[in-house]
């Protein structure tokens, strides 16, 4: 942990205090993305193609910020994404961030490689406050074991399933291979049923082989999971206006836009560059929520205004972990939290409804300024 008095007053500070605390094993697999890093650096800086157009002289002295999310009203548009391995960060891992999430009022994904198990974490954030997750699955060549997973999620309660899309395999990651990356010895995966043992005998990749199976695909995995469970079925890694339409034809009740912070494919495009087409592909039929690069509040503002109803975040929740665990995760939740209210304030907007693309423009080099 990161001495307290040093000040943390943006995710950026966070990011920096993880970079002095984490060993370079660990930071690497946290931070990096796939083969060239080329969608992790773009998933950032894409967000600056935007600018903000602010209204004045309106009455902002009273601010909404709140949002519905799996039928509960949120703090603010912004949930943790499903990030595994969260006990190398610190060792409370999911439990503190599920925490987190409850004191701030905000649902939290569960990632199949958590190191404590779904009732442990759902237990958690419900002893602190009222809170939603979401369990993440990957569709496997076991479908038992996958039918585990799911019936164990809804009986903790869980209220989604967030079935990632973009994972047959692992992407290229070279950081992870040149590390010889493992997590630290003792951590398990209780949900894929792997203990320490286990996990210390296999590579990263190999751990992957089981998620290369023949129900991934839409026909094959998504009547099956509604068969089985009655949790929302929600799809993540979605990128493309087709996909969006799939979605919808499956009767599925949300898709998370996202490229797996960059993880996966590299040289796919940044998140918020995806979302606008496939916002306007579900004309209001399927929620579309987005993930990837969101590390301050106007990035909040900005991917609401081009048409995601919610925001998750991945890396700066590790962040907050690693300097200082449960509290460290809420302090990025309060950071973002400030920020996004003061950009509304700013911008002249006093609800989440009325943020719009009408708030947004974009510079470009050889012209004057663009509506969009
Ligand atoms: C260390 C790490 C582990 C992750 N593990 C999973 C996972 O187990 N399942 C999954 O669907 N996504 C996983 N993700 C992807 C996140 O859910 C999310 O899509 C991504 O972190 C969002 O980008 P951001 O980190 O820029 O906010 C992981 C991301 C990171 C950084
Ligand atoms: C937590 C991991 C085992 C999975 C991962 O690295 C990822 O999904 O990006």
């Amino acid at each position: 942990m990161a001495s307290p008095s040093n000040k943390i007053l943006s995710i950026s500070d966070l990011e920096k205090s993880a970079f002095r605390t984490l060993p370079v094993g660990t930071r690497e697999f946290y931070n990096s993305g796939a083969t060239n890093q080329v969608t992790v650096r773009e998933n950032i800086s894409a967000f600056q193609k935007y600018r903000l157009l602010p209204r004045v002289l309106r009455d902002v002295s009273q601010v909404n910020t709140t949002t519905r999310v799996f039928d509960r009203d949120i703090t603010f548009p912004l949930c943790v994404s499903p990030a595994g391995i969260q006990a190398m960060a610190h060792p409370d891992g999911e439990l503190a961030t599920s925490k987190a999430c409850a004191r701030m009022g905000v649902s939290m994904g569960i990632s199949s490689f958590a190191n404590n198990s779904v009732e442990q974490i759902t237990a958690a954030g419900r002893e602190v406050g009222p809170i939603d997750h979401a369990m993440q699955l990957y569709s496997m060549n076991d479908r038992k074991k996958e039918a585990r997973i799911v019936r164990r999620a809804e009986a903790a309660g869980c209220k989604a399933i967030f079935l990632t899309a973009d994972s047959p395999v692992l992407g290229v990651r070279y950081n992870e291979w040149r590390n010889g990356f493992q997590p630290s010895p003792g951590l398990a995966y209780p949900m894929l049923e792997k203990s320490s043992e286990d996990i210390q005998k296999q590579s990263h990749d190999d751990g992957f082989t089981s998620f290369n199976s023949d129900s991934h695909s839409w026909e094959k995995e998504i009547p099956w999971l509604r068969s089985i469970t009655n949790m929302e079925i929600w799809i993540k890694g979605i990128l493309s206006p087709e996909d969006v339409e799939i979605a919808i034809r499956y009767g599925c009740d949300g898709v998370l836009i996202s490229n797996h912070g960059g993880r996966q494919l590299d040289e796919t495009p940044a998140t918020i560059d995806a979302l606008p087409a496939c916002a306007q592909a579900a004309r209001g039929r399927i929620r579309i929520h987005v993930d990837g690069g969101i590390r301050s509040g106007s990035d909040i503002f900005k991917a609401l205004a081009l048409g995601a109803e919610c925001c998750w975040v991945g890396r700066p929740m590790l962040w907050g972990l690693a300097y200082n665990g449960e509290q460290g995760v809420q302090l990025m939740l309060e950071i973002m939290y400030k920020e996004f209210k003061r950009c509304m304030q700013l911008a002249g907007c006093k609800s989440i409804s009325e943020i719009s693309l009408a708030s947004l423009a974009v510079v470009r080099a050889d012209g004057p300024l663009s509506r969009l």
